[in-house]
């Protein structure tokens, strides 16, 4: 059980909750070793079972105590079980914590549907729900949702499906594969890659910008593993975003309906938004949205003042229409007096 203390108290950031799950051997803590060791900067939390059941790259684990382990360059390991998951959630989220996403490694604590609803019952004032990541072995899938009918449901409920081990399927079998995940999941983001190795931006923001330290610090665990990646932008499945940026006020109604049902393809999406109704314009509309999952709060505009910027992030997206559904939410419905509560209603 994680033991940080939980301390509450205002913070404008909410720090995305992804959780990852997948088969058997499909290559779950091939993906959570690679988003550490590419973190970026980023710092990282990560929840398991047991620290036994996952091999982090744990001899590079500097400190362990109480349930919770230290990862070089701030990143964090902690231990939960599904009674334990809120608190270690809002313990994990702290400010004071400094983490900027938790991962979760779904095996043996929950099977995903439930550990969504688990994560999305947390709703720390701190953390927001990041998504189900779910890694497909796609020489083995097939035979695997024959086998296992529940897996359909778990890919269902998927808002990005790693379609990993490309390696071992031709160009027909992955083709094959692509077509049955569609299936039962029409919308999520879809990304094939060999190693796991998606790009950790398609995840997680970029890491704000932190002063520098000139004292001695810990290496990050991409620092110490530099040898191994030489070039880190040929690694990363590459994966597409559509924006608006710096334009014109939103209709609300129509921006909660894209937020609600996004795009196929798209993962998450993301901005600040001009309302330009008496009362909603003197602040922005700071938008986060995970399949279908809509968080909304409000906060002063910055130093360039009320504008709308939105980014749309997804691998598989229809680019075209994605920017067309996206350039829909602008304009206003003079006559709509009532749609702002379908914004308002994402309030966090
Ligand atoms: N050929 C190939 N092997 C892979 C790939 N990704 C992972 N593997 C291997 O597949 C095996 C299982 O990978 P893991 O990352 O341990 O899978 P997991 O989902 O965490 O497994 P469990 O925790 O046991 O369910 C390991 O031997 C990996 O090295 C890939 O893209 N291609």
């Amino acid at each position: 059980m994680c033991q940080l203390r939980h301390v509450t108290g205002r913070n404008e950031r909410h720090i995305p909750v992804v959780v990852l799950a997948g088969f058997l051997g499909a290559g779950k803590t091939t993906l959570l070793n690679h988003v550490l060791r590419n973190a970026g900067g980023r710092r990282i939390g990560v929840l398991v079972n047991d620290f036994g059941s996952v091999d982090i790259d744990s001899l590079l684990v500097s400190g362990a105590s109480g349930g919770t382990v230290s990862l070089p360059g701030g990143c964090m390991c902690c231990t939960t079980d599904a009674e334990g998951l809120g608190d270690a959630i809002a313990a994990l989220s702290a400010a004071e914590v400094g983490l900027d996403a938790i991962l979760i490694e779904a095996s043996g604590i929950a099977e995903p549907p439930a550990l969504i609803r688990l994560v999305l019952a947390a709703r720390s004032a701190t953390a927001s729900y990041g998504g189900l990541v779910y890694v497909i072995d796609s020489s083995q899938f097939l035979s695997t949702i024959a086998g296992h009918p529940m897996v359909g449901g778990h890919v269902a409920v998927a808002d990005l499906v790693v379609l990993n081990k490309a390696d071992l399927v031709d160009g027909d079998e992955m083709a094959r594969v692509r077509d049955v995940v569609r299936e039962v999941n029409s919308t999520a983001s879809l990304i094939s890659v060999s190693d796991a190795l998606i790009d950790p931006g398609l995840l997680f923001d970029d890491a704000p910008d932190r002063p520098m330290d000139d004292g001695p610090r810990q290496l990050s665990l991409d620092e110490l593993l530099h040898d191994d990646h030489h070039d880190h932008s040929h690694l990363h499945a590459e994966f597409e975003s559509v924006s608006l940026d710096r334009v014109g006020p939103v209709d609300p109604r129509r921006l909660a309906r894209f937020l609600e049902r996004p795009p196929a393809g798209a993962y998450r999406i993301k901005g600040t938004v001009l309302v330009d109704l008496p009362g909603h314009a003197d602040q922005a509309y700071v938008i986060q949205a995970v399949g279908g999952v809509v968080r909304v709060s409000r906060q002063p505009w910055g130093d360039l003042g009320p504008a709308t910027s939105l980014v749309v992030i997804g691998s598989g997206l229809d680019v075209a229409s994605a920017e067309a559904a996206l350039a829909g939410v602008l304009g206003r419905d003079a006559d709509d007096e009532h749609g702002i509560l379908h914004l308002t209603r994402h309030l966090a």
